[in-house]
């Protein structure tokens, strides 16, 4: 990990880092779909170029939105900081991995599926050489706001001219609930990427507040937004 760990004083980015172990130990993970993301099945298709690009799914958990591009002919990069995630998603799907350290990372394989465990912070442009093309769903909203402008940033260093970003937010009334997943709003997003990418919302889908997870977390309305950018 990249935070300063000669410091006995916990940093801010450690102890985000335990709070998604701590999760993951629970068993706590309502972020976890099960299934392929309604987003990624009905832009996918406006998105991907060629077919077969490869693409990288940031913080990507166990998430079935890596086999379901899998099965599309993709093949697929994850990172995901926690070990149960990787071992599960595997396992969950009677996938066999290879698994082998690939320092900083424990490199998670099958076939054209790659899955790096640890930091997303410590990938660099090697590990995603030729990647253009990424789906973030519940990653840049699952980072606390000073860490959202180091996610940018660091996905800006690593990826190429003209990579592109399926993105998926969520916006409701950040006093009615603290996040993850935080509410991350259009002139957010905008303000980001910046105007080092070109950024499009393609879809706002207003759920209200009957919706299942606004009604849990007391939320009086809740937006799901999805934006396609692409880097300059
Ligand atoms: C809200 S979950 C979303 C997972 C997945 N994208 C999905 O849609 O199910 C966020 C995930 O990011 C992982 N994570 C948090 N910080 C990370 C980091 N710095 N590097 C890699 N993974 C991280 C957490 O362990 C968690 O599995």
């Amino acid at each position: 990990m990249t935070e300063n760990n000669h410091d006995s004083k916990p940093s801010h980015s450690s102890l985000r880092y335990d709070f998604w172990h701590d999760k993951w130990r629970r068993n706590e993970i309502g972020f976890h779909e099960g299934t392929v993301n309604q987003y990624l099945a009905s832009h996918w298709q406006d998105f991907t170029v060629t077919g077969s690009e490869t693409v990288l799914l940031p913080l990507c958990g166990k998430s079935r939105d890596i086999l379901w591009l899998s099965d599309k002919g993709h093949p697929v990069i994850g990172v995901e900081l926690s070990p149960i995630a990787c071992k599960d998603l595997f396992e969950e799907t009677n996938l066999k991995a290879q698994v082998r350290p690939d320092p900083p990372f424990t490199l998670y394989q099958h076939n054209d599926i790659q899955i790096y465990c640890g930091d997303l912070f410590d990938l660099d442009a090697s590990h995603v050489a030729g990647v253009k093309t990424v789906f973030d769903r519940a990653a840049l909203i699952a980072l606390p706001d000073e860490m959202r402008r180091r996610y940018v940033d660091h996905l800006h260093q690593i990826l190429p001219r003209e990579s592109q970003i399926l993105l998926v937010t969520m916006e409701y009334d950040s006093g009615e609930m603290e996040g993850p997943p935080y509410s991350v709003t259009e002139p957010e997003v905008m303000s980001l990427y910046g105007a080092k990418w070109v950024t499009k919302q393609v879809q706002k889908n207003n759920l209200g507040a009957d919706d299942p997870f606004a009604k849990r977390r007391g939320l009086s309305y809740m937006t799901e937004c999805v934006y396609q950018i692409t880097k300059l």
